[in-house]
């Protein structure tokens, strides 16, 4: 589903964020995106969002180039992805229908269909008893569910979740990423970048580790840490 050949981003300021990347990444899978601040996380996500383009290498996803697409076809291809941040970003003037009801809108969707298929996400996420309160009116965890909705609602072929559980407490967080598999399941590509260590040594999915803009691990059924990293500070820890 998308293939990144040799990719580098310099930024204008000459600031390189990542360098000579090479990923193949699957239809259906599920990797978390980890590695210190300022390792090109972020990056790499906006490139797959088409938010900034490479300044060298190629990106395809679903057989289309990123790289060659003109800036009017960016629309069709966002309309394949949902994305979910960490601070929410829902409208606030919007209800918890409206706020999903509108990534539909903006997409032009029929009115007939944004009323079946709105009730029907929010039921997904548990939230079908709130859609008429505002977002301030809700926890952390039931916006991130609204915004988890938004990104699903037109079902997108891939989820892109950057720190979708930075601000929530643990318990919060795992509900969330319950939610994320089972939409994984359903078949969405799923790409998380995350700090979150416990969540991803927990969940063993495929795991993407970029440090200084370079894939420096790529491991099924991976962890937070490299393995040999974690058995040297156990011995560090013996030592002491
Ligand atoms: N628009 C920009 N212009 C210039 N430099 C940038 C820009 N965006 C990011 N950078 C730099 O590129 C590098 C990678 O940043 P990026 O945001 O991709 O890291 P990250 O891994 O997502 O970090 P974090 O975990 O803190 O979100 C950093 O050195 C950062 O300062």
């Amino acid at each position: 589903m998308i293939q990144m050949f040799n990719v580098s981003k310099t930024y204008p300021n000459g600031v390189q964020a990542l360098a000579n990347v090479n990923v193949r990444i699957q239809k259906g899978s599920f990797v978390f995106l980890v590695g210190p601040s300022g390792a090109g996380k972020s990056t790499f996500i906006k490139l797959l969002f088409r938010e900034e383009t490479p300044t060298e290498g190629q990106i395809i996803f679903n057989g289309r180039s990123l790289v060659r697409m003109r800036e009017k076809e960016v629309p069709q291809l966002r309309r394949q992805m949902g994305v979910v941040f960490q601070d929410f970003r829902l409208l606030p003037q919007k209800t918890v229908y409206d706020n999903v009801a509108f990534a539909m809108e903006v997409v032009e969707s029929p009115g007939k269909m944004i009323r079946y298929r709105v009730p029907q996400v929010l039921e997904m996420v548990g939230l079908e008893k709130k859609a008429n309160l505002y977002p301030h009116q809700l926890s952390g965890g039931e916006q991130q569910r609204v915004s988890i909705a938004r990104a699903i609602v037109n079902e997108p072929a891939l989820i892109i979740a950057d720190e979708p559980t930075g601000n929530l407490d643990p318990q919060t967080a795992t509900d969330i990423m319950d939610l994320l598999l089972q939409i994984n399941r359903r078949g969405t590509t799923i790409i998380m970048a995350t700090h979150a260590r416990d969540i991803v040594d927990a969940l063993r999915q495929r795991v993407i580790a970029i440090e200084g803009g370079q894939i420096v691990r790529d491991e099924e059924r991976g962890s937070y840490k490299d393995e040999r990293e974690k058995d040297w500070e156990k011995e560090k820890d013996k030592g002491t």
